[in-house]
């Protein structure tokens, strides 16, 4: 469908039913629609298309016309309350919605002027229920599918002219999540959207390039936004996203503010940190500091004059933006036991580093774009963002034929970064073009990171409007977080409901049975009745949590060492993640896994979790104080590798690897830790949808919100090789949102110094960071990969460890 100015409708959805639970999903706002041109050929409606222009149709003589747009079977009711659901035969022409009786009715029974309708949405009457309004008259029409329902909406849309031409305004924000290309601007965007999206580094050429995917990272992000703020107590089920019977919402949602605060991610609260300088929690807490975005969260981490507040004045602030006294009696409960500490506790904002930020200022949203990659890694198998056929043609559609305004292609057109299937593991190193610093188009001379007028959220501009796909029409009641019914039937995960967020596929959608106290019980359930305090004496603290302190210790009866996870549950708003995490390590017992020993209730407010000490601690602060070889970076993938080929053999997905998550002992073993966000995989549910782990690490497809199965591990496996060779992360100096941003849009990220590595480890990480998952590899494929056969023996790793004598003396 062309998208000149000279037809202001909606076109094809770029990718229909991939953001369909954009709004309803944040709270934004319970009705609106999706345009887009379709073709309807449903049994069901027996609609015909023939487009502007197009033959006659083939209808009933009486109605045999050679400007009918559109016919076909729909439900009817004109009124809201009274009236009944009415079967009718529809015709759309080019100025005219007539209503039949039936189809060979060649009589109208009633004829709406296009030039009256001042208002067209999909309503949540009905699963594809499409309003038309005039000035004194409202139908509903009930159709049979998606695609009846943007079929129709699209071409009487496109032919009423109060839409989108005269009076666009109201439209387009009630109706219309779309993108102009011409302007290069989101219509219909959430003011809350809008606002962050004007905050962050992603340009107009982002958009531009891949405008679905703006809209996936705005909804991964206030997804993981509410999700935090559950966490901390400060929504949850009873705020956040309750709505009324007619559709709105009925309490006000944190959401809807823009500048809402972002939260220590991990089992709950960012605890007081009490380590340490060189520890990883004060780490995190430094870099926090250092690295909050002025564009995102600067607002609520920064003075008046810009300089950074103490943490627990921003966390008090941050309580401010939430609103409210519970939020914030949080800020100051967490802000007090900070101060008792001596510590800081952390600046919210989950989505920025958790590794010092090397220094420099605050980010703001007018961070240029990253410079040009050096380099790339090889060609993964198959083609980082192939699209469908579907897609491309759905893109290809939506996009309409080129015009000047259009500076980038979709990724899947890109044929520059199209890997050739022979190539795969053939090292490259042409830079990815869709990582060249954005340039402006003729049409487009706004600066790349500043809005321009018309640019998301805005009104300002005509039409063509390139709708987008909100993932769900608005539903209702998304309450609170479901546990999977089959997580709980294998034991495993049992409490999990919170964890899980609505999954935008409404067959996952589930409610949490569990309340607190069931949670308690199946706790009790677990532990061990002895007390603990006549089997350990504690030694020294080694570590901080989010979920509470880690200490060594020594075992009375025998003098091993052991460490000890002590955690206050009074303090715990996940409780069922630390259930979980108790569950998943009594059953996933492997060398290269952290062994649970015991857990213990003590006071019944306390639980200890007993563990193997290693005392070599996490990875991230082995990266930190060495520069690794690569034998030593492959017996360290070479092990959590198997780490992770045992959990998938059991249908475990960690969902949350990373440094600091591999922990080393004295000898060199590497077990994976921190079982929280596990998820058990079953022959019912053989994906998940959830978006759990933590952003730098995660794989496109959980930024995409779009099912996943243990190979989301690969991934990650595959970020945190890179930490081992570049010390961090890809996009860690980025704005959080532009960060969620490139891993959903960039493909397989590009190394610093490709140059400097052995075609075996380009090879490996080619491998797991593949953008199509099915080309990604296994656990099994990886332990047989060349790379990991240059692992160095266990004790190799044992020179790592010199920092600690270093910092112990
Ligand atoms: N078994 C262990 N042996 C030695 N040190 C450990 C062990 N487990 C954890 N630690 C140390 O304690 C720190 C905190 O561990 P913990 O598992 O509590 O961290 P976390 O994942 O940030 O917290 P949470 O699981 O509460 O979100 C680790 O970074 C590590 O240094």
């Amino acid at each position: 469908m062309s998208l000149t100015p000279s037809r202001p409708a909606p076109a094809a959805p770029l990718k229909r039913g991939d953001i369909q639970n954009v709004l309803a999903n944040s709270g934004y706002g319970s009705s609106f629609s999706v345009g887009s041109s379709s073709t309807s050929t449903s049994s069901y409606a027996s609609s015909h298309y023939s487009g502007i222009g197009g033959s006659p149709n083939r209808n009933s003589d009486g109605m045999t016309s050679s400007n009918i747009v559109r016919s076909g079977v729909v439900s009817i009711k004109e009124d809201f309350l009274i009236s009944l659901w009415r079967p009718k035969w529809m015709v759309l022409k080019d100025t005219t919605l007539s209503i039949h009786k039936n189809e060979s009715a060649s009589q109208a029974q009633n004829t709406v002027q296009l030039g009256d309708i001042s208002n067209i949405e999909r309503t949540d009457l009905k699963p594809y229920c499409l309003l038309v309004e005039t000035k004194d008259k409202r139908m509903y029409f009930s159709l049979k599918s998606d695609e009846e329902l943007y079929g129709w909406q699209d071409d009487i849309y496109s032919r009423s002219p109060l839409m989108g031409v005269s009076n666009p305004t109201n439209f387009v924000h009630k109706v219309h999540v779309g993108f102009d290309p011409i302007s290069g601007a989101f219509t219909g965007l959430p003011d809350a959207w809008s606002k962050l999206l004007t905050k962050s580094a992603i340009t107009r050429e982002d958009y531009q390039k891949d405008p679905q995917a703006v809209l996936d990272v705005l909804e991964f992000y206030t997804d993981h936004q509410k999700r935090e703020l559950e966490e901390l107590g400060f929504g949850g089920s009873n705020n956040l996203s309750v709505r009324s019977a007619n559709g709105g919402p009925s309490t006000l949602s944190p959401y809807d503010n823009a500048s809402a605060p972002r939260f220590n991610a991990g089992t709950g609260l960012g605890g007081a940190a009490g380590m340490s300088k060189s520890s990883s929690m004060d780490r995190q807490q430094l870099s926090r500091q250092e690295s909050a975005p002025a564009g995102l969260n600067g607002d609520i981490s920064s003075g008046p004059n810009g300089a950074p507040l103490s943490s627990s004045a921003a966390l008090a602030r941050a309580a401010e933006f939430v609103g409210g006294s519970q939020a914030q009696h949080h800020a100051n409960t967490i802000s007090a036991a900070a101060s008792q500490n001596g510590a800081r506790a952390p600046i919210p904002g989950s989505l920025q580093a958790s590794r010092p930020a090397p220094p420099r200022p605050l980010l703001t949203a007018n961070r240029p774009a990253p410079p040009a990659p050096q380099g790339a890694l090889p060609k993964p198998p198959l083609p980082e963002h192939t699209p469908s056929s579907a897609d491309l043609l759905a893109r290809a559609k939506a996009q309409g034929p080129p015009t000047e305004t259009r500076t980038a292609k979709p990724p899947g057109l890109n044929t520059d970064i199209l890997p050739q299937r022979s190539e795969s593991l053939t090292p490259v190193t042409a830079q990815r073009p869709n990582m060249a610093p954005a340039k402006s188009s003729p049409a487009n001379t706004f600066p790349a990171t500043q809005p321009a007028p018309g640019a998301a959220g805005s009104t300002v501009g005509p039409p063509p409007i390139k709708p987008l796909q909100p993932k769900k029409p608005s539903q209702p009641a998304v309450t609170v977080t479901p546990a999977h019914d089959e997580d709980k039937d294998s034991g495993v995960a049992a409490a999990a409901a919170a964890l899980e967020k609505p999954s935008p596929k409404e067959k996952e959608k589930r409610i949490s049975t569990m309340n607190e106290a069931q949670i308690m019980e199946k706790l009790r359930s677990v532990v061990s009745k002895d007390d603990p305090k006549q089997l350990y004496s504690k030694i020294r603290k080694v570590g901080q949590g989010a979920s509470g302190h880690v200490y060594v210790a020594k075992t009375l009866a025998t003098g091993k060492k052991i460490a000890i996870k002590e955690m206050d549950l009074s303090n715990q708003p996940r409780k069922e993640l630390i259930v979980n995490e108790i569950l998943v390590m009594k059953e996933s017992q492997h060398p290269n896994i952290v062994n649970f020993l015991e857990s213990y209730l003590v006071r019944n407010n306390e639980l200890w979790v007993v563990m193997e000490y290693m005392e070599g601690g996490a990875l991230t602060d082995i990266i930190e104080n060495n520069t690794l070889e690569e034998d030593q970076i492959s017996s360290i993938c070479f092990e959590t590798c198997k780490g992770l080929g045992h959990l998938h053999s059991q249908s475990i997905i960690h969902r949350d690897i990373k440094s600091d998550n591999v922990l080393l002992d004295a000898a060199g073993h590497v077990k994976i830790t921190d079982f929280g966000f596990c998820a058990k995989l079953t022959d019912q549910k053989s994906k998940r949808a959830t978006m759990v782990g933590t952003p730098y690490w995660m794989a496109p497809e959980v930024v995409k919100q779009k099912e996943y199965g243990a190979k989301v591990d690969i991934w990650s496996l595959g970020i945190m090789a890179i930490e081992m060779i570049e010390n961090e992360p890809p996009y860690l100096d980025e704005e959080p949102l532009k960060a969620l941003y490139l891993i959903a849009t960039n493909g397989t990220p590009t190394l610093k110094k490709p140059e400097s590595l052995s075609r075996e480890l380009k090879g490996f990480l080619s491998v797991c960071l593949c953008v199509d998952v099915k080309s990604r590899a296994t656990a099994a494929e990886l332990l047989e990969h060349d790379f990991l056969k240059k692992a160095c023996a266990l004790p190799g790793l044992a020179p790592l460890l010199r920092f600690k004598q270093k910092q112990a003396s």
